[in-house]
């Protein structure tokens, strides 16, 4: 007879266990699925409603399971076997059972870390022997679940398997790099002709490096010991780490399949590139617009654990080769010339390689700063973009909730889509943490990526991870109720970087409105002195500040006096104005990307109405409007361009005279030198959006043409800021013409009028006035203050040292630096940039107190003494010297110079 343990032992062989089927078996059914847990159920006597759907049944039995497995008793095993198969199963549907997981690592609660303990071994089997990729479902399921419920359960897994960190970020493979980066340079540093320059593999690398820190160093002279050139090598200087979804370059392909590269346009690349630009060794990471696209798994849900069906890179422990094998995947996917000849000869392979993608990109990478791909699933990419991202962020944000894409008022669709933007942020998290060193900077940007700065600090929470939003941030209240799933994610994702830059007060002050009254818990505090915000909240803290971009102006006046744009000017001139323009004739200007947030069809309603109200100005005015084609795989897009191109094409027909017509449409962008010259030749500049960021192109025009009018909406951020800074006074000066309501056809249409009739002198003064604000706001300052360490940490300003109590306050605050150094290298957290700019402060104010040439300090012994000491301070700057050859050499993981750091006397 068998007892009660052994039977339910007997019984339970005949299921399957978890995580070992056989591939032949897949995909297995959820019926099936049901069916033996159903029947674990009744081993272990709990109660369960058997007509209920999987779903529902995996919720309402996973609090019991777990309370069986706790026990620790006979059944105990049963109990996991169950636990098992419901994590199988949401690992093998990552999409359409997000909703189940959550319920099930909720019902795990404290349990969680050593559930991972128990199930990480079959995980693994599992993905080793049988070729599944349940440990990046599990990695992002994790993540999704962190995201959707603001819980730190990630960190658990982590903490529970700490070799799956490491192996998602390829921390071995990173380390081999840094290692022979770091080799290479050291090699050219002592300019060694060793046979080590030519290492040509990474396996000759690795050899060359043990063998360089083993004893090789035997065979050298004490000379050649000695670094050539400083202790620091800008490989371990801090760098700028860009992410961004839009790249800084349009890539085409040719018909032939070459690769054809071009400077990118739009406000974020006309911003960022020239902060990029100042180091050759920062890095971009961005998406090409070229992604996995693997047409076998069309169904989003299908089954996760097949070998190839889950779409992030899979890693091993040693994250190399697999890295490599989807780099591998990538450019193998992107690089397939199914449609080109085989190369005939040497000569037209090099030919081609060069101009293949990998080859364009590593010319591009030889010139400027480094540009790395960021590749995600095709699938996922377009939903993320043309959906989450597009069809609700960016109306949300800019407050335009009636162009929130309808398919969201299902709360299904909607899940399932933020599934793929989370995936998409949780690729460029990976991809910036992989790319990112400790003492790196990592600027993420805009309303695509919210999310990767919770993602990051999960994977590493002493990464420095900045965020600038570069549109406005003015959610409806319906964000937070219909679409409550996104809407709360956002709030929270932003609290997790390190800080956060808003293009207007407007915006930062309904950000922490909205953290003030959703998250109760968020302690908020403000520096009027800095002008920031500190939020801590769930054992985080952010600063938020404001920090309006602006455009590199050189960028732009270096077309201005060319010979060929002075042509060109004349030229699109004559183009728009006619051979024999009126002369009070008005030449207006309009170029933006066609998105409703620009408000072009409410400039082209009042547009209309101003010929009808103004008729004296038919036959003489005449509107440019350039609407760069974008997104129009989003459905709003479609429709409202459509619109506009039909009024336009009316306006055309109601004004047109056989010699003049009212308005030039174009959907073709120019490039940037013919844009400079468009915006010399116009009269006028119009850029009045309903709701946007900032509105470069207003800064643009006034920038190349100071002569210019602007009628400029209160809907740019451009506009605020130029009321901010006194440029637009409701009782005074008024240097542009304001629409302060887009849809009010009648005063928008004499805004026009007015602009047309503004006396020339005056139009000019106004104009010089915006230029000289552009001219002093330029993008430089918008880069170094958001970038600036001292609104996230204490740093020692320049100080003016007059008296000894000054002296020694500024020591007592260096004392404080020196000590969180210490503190920092004793854990092992990285050094960041903020430390050295703090020593170098104080040490520059201690030599501008000393005599010229001397060391000698002069101080009065009291503010109102005028008695002068004089102080030897040759030790204090030594050791300012000594402390900052340390933080280099910490940075420089620089092992072999450690003695001279050492006090042997
Ligand atoms: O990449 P696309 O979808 O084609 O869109 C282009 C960019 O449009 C948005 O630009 C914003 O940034 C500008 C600079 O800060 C700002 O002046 C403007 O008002 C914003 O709309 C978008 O935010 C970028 O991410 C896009 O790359
Ligand atoms: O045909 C065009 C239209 C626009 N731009 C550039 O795209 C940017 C647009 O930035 P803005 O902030 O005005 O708007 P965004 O498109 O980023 O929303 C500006 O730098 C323009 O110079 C361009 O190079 N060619």
């Amino acid at each position: 007879m068998e007892t009660e343990p052994e039977q339910a032992q007997s019984h339970e062989k005949k299921i399957r266990d978890p995580f070992s089927r056989t591939i032949k078996d897949e995909p297995i059914s959820n019926e099936q699925r049901r069916k033996e847990l159903q029947h674990l159920l009744d081993l272990l006597q709990i109660e369960y409603k058997k007509t209920a759907e999987f779903h529902t049944l995996i919720a309402s039995v996973s609090e019991t399971l777990t309370i069986a497995w706790k026990r620790r008793d006979a059944k105990s095993e049963l109990a996991l076997k169950g636990l098992l198969l419901i994590l199988e199963y949401c690992l093998s549907h990552v999409f359409d059972g997000h909703e189940v997981f959550e319920i099930f690592v909720t019902s795990l609660g404290y349990s969680t870390v050593i559930f991972w303990k128990h199930c990480a071994g079959y995980v693994f089997d599992s993905d080793l022997g049988r070729g599944t990729k349940f440990r990046d479902a599990l990695l992002f399921s994790l993540t999704l679940y962190d995201v959707n419920t603001g819980k730190n359960r990630l960190r658990e897994l982590y903490a529970a398997v700490p070799g799956i960190r490491k192996s998602l970020l390829g921390v071995n493979a990173k380390q081999f790099g840094e290692r022979y980066h770091h080799l290479q340079k050291k090699l050219s540093r002592y300019g060694s002709h060793s046979s080590l320059c030519s290492v040509s593999s990474e396996s000759d690398a690795e050899e060359a490096f043990n063998v360089k820190s083993g004893n090789h160093s035997d065979s050298e002279t004490e000379e050649e010991k000695k670094p050539r050139s400083g202790l620091a090598t800008p490989h371990f200087q801090q760098r700028v780490i860009n992410v961004s979804n839009a790249p800084p370059v349009s890539l085409k392909r040719e018909k032939t399949g070459d690769w054809e590269i071009k400077q990118g346009s739009g406000g974020l690349v006309a911003c960022v590139d020239p902060v990029m630009s100042k180091d050759h060794e920062n890095l971009w990471l961005a998406n090409l617009g070229m992604n996995i696209n693997d047409k076998r798994h069309k169904r989003r849900g299908s089954v996760v654990s097949t070998p190839d069906s889950l779409s992030s890179p899979g890693t091993n422990t040693l994250g190399l080769p697999l890295i490599k094998q989807t780099i591998a995947e990538v450019f193998f996917h992107v690089l397939a010339d199914d449609d080109i000849d085989a190369p005939k000869n040497e000569k037209q392979k090099k030919a081609r390689e060069e101009m293949s993608l990998l080859g364009v990109l590593n010319n591009y990478n030889r010139g400027n700063y480094k540009l790395n791909p960021v590749v995600v699933q095709e699938e996922d990419y377009n939903v993320y973009y043309g959906g989450i991202s597009n069809g609700l962020l960016w109306p949300a944000l800019h407050n335009l909730p009636e162009y929130i894409v309808s398919e969201y008022n299902d709360e299904k669709q909607l899940r399932a889509h933020w599934c793929a933007y989370v995936r998409v942020n949780y690729q460029f998290a990976i991809d910036a943490v992989r790319n990112s060193r400790p003492q790196d900077f990592i600027w993420i940007h805009d309303y695509h990526l919210m999310l990767v700065g919770m993602i990051m600090q999960s994977l590493d929470q002493h990464l420095e991870v900045g965020f600038f939003l570069h549109i406005p941030f003015q959610p409806p209240g319906e964000f937070f109720s219909k679409y409550s799933t996104v809407g709360f994610a956002v709030l929270r994702g932003l609290l997790r970087f390190t800080k956060v830059g808003f293009q207007t007060h407007r915006d930062r002050t309904k950000y922490i409105e909205l953290v003030q009254h959703y998250l109760g818990t968020a302690k908020i505090t403000y520096d009027e002195k800095m002008d920031i915000y500190s939020v801590a909240n769930e054992g985080w803290t952010c600063s938020l500040g404001v920090f309006p971009v602006s455009i590199k102006n050189d960028d732009f006046l270096k077309f201005v006096d060319l010979p060929e744009t002075i042509k060109l000017k004349h030229d699109i001139r004559k183009k728009v104005m006619g051979g024999n323009p009126l002369p009070d004739g008005r030449f207006f200007f309009s170029v933006e990307r066609f998105d409703y947030t620009k408000g072009i069809l409410e400039k082209l309603q009042a547009y209309k109405r101003y010929f009808e109200k103004y008729p004296d100005r038919i036959g003489k005015d005449v509107l440019y409007q350039i609407a760069v084609t974008n997104r129009r795989s989003v459905d709003t897009y479609r429709v409202y361009q459509d619109e506009c191109i039909e009024l336009a094409n009316k306006i055309n027909e109601t004004f047109s005279t056989s010699n003049w017509k009212p308005l030039i449409f174009q959907t073709d962008g120019l490039q940037r030198s013919e844009l400079v010259a468009a915006y010399l030749a116009m009269d006028i500049g119009v850029v009045t959006p309903k709701k946007d960021g900032m509105n470069l192109v207003a800064k643009e025009m006034l920038v190349c043409n100071p002569r210019a009018g602007l009628v400029l909406s209160t809907g740019a951020g451009s506009e605020i800021q130029f009321t901010t800074a006194g440029l637009y006074k409701e009782n005074g000066e008024k240097n542009y013409h304001r629409i302060s309501n887009v849809f009010d056809e009648e005063a928008y249409c004499d805004a026009f009028y007015a602009a047309a009739l503004e006396p020339e002198d005056v139009r000019k003064e106004h104009g010089k006035r915006l230029h000289e604000f552009i001219m002093a706001n330029d993008i430089e300052r918008w880069s170094s203050a958001f970038l600036d360490p001292s609104w996230t940490h204490e740093v020692i300003r320049p100080t003016q040292v007059d008296t000894l109590d000054d002296f020694f306050s500024l020591m007592m605050k260096t004392r404080n630096v020196r000590r969180q150094i210490v503190g920092r290298v004793l854990k092992g957290i990285p050094i960041r940039s903020h430390f050295a700019i703090s020593l170098r402060n104080a040490k520059e104010s201690l030599e501008q107190i000393c005599k010229p040439g001397t060391h000698t300090a002069e101080f009065k012994s009291g503010s109102d003494s005028s008695e002068v000491a004089h102080f030897e301070i040759d030790n204090e700057l030594q050791e300012f010297e000594r402390d900052l050859s340390f933080i280099d050499y910490v940075q420089s993981e620089d092992a072999d110079n450690v003695e001279q750091f050492v006090d042997v006397s």
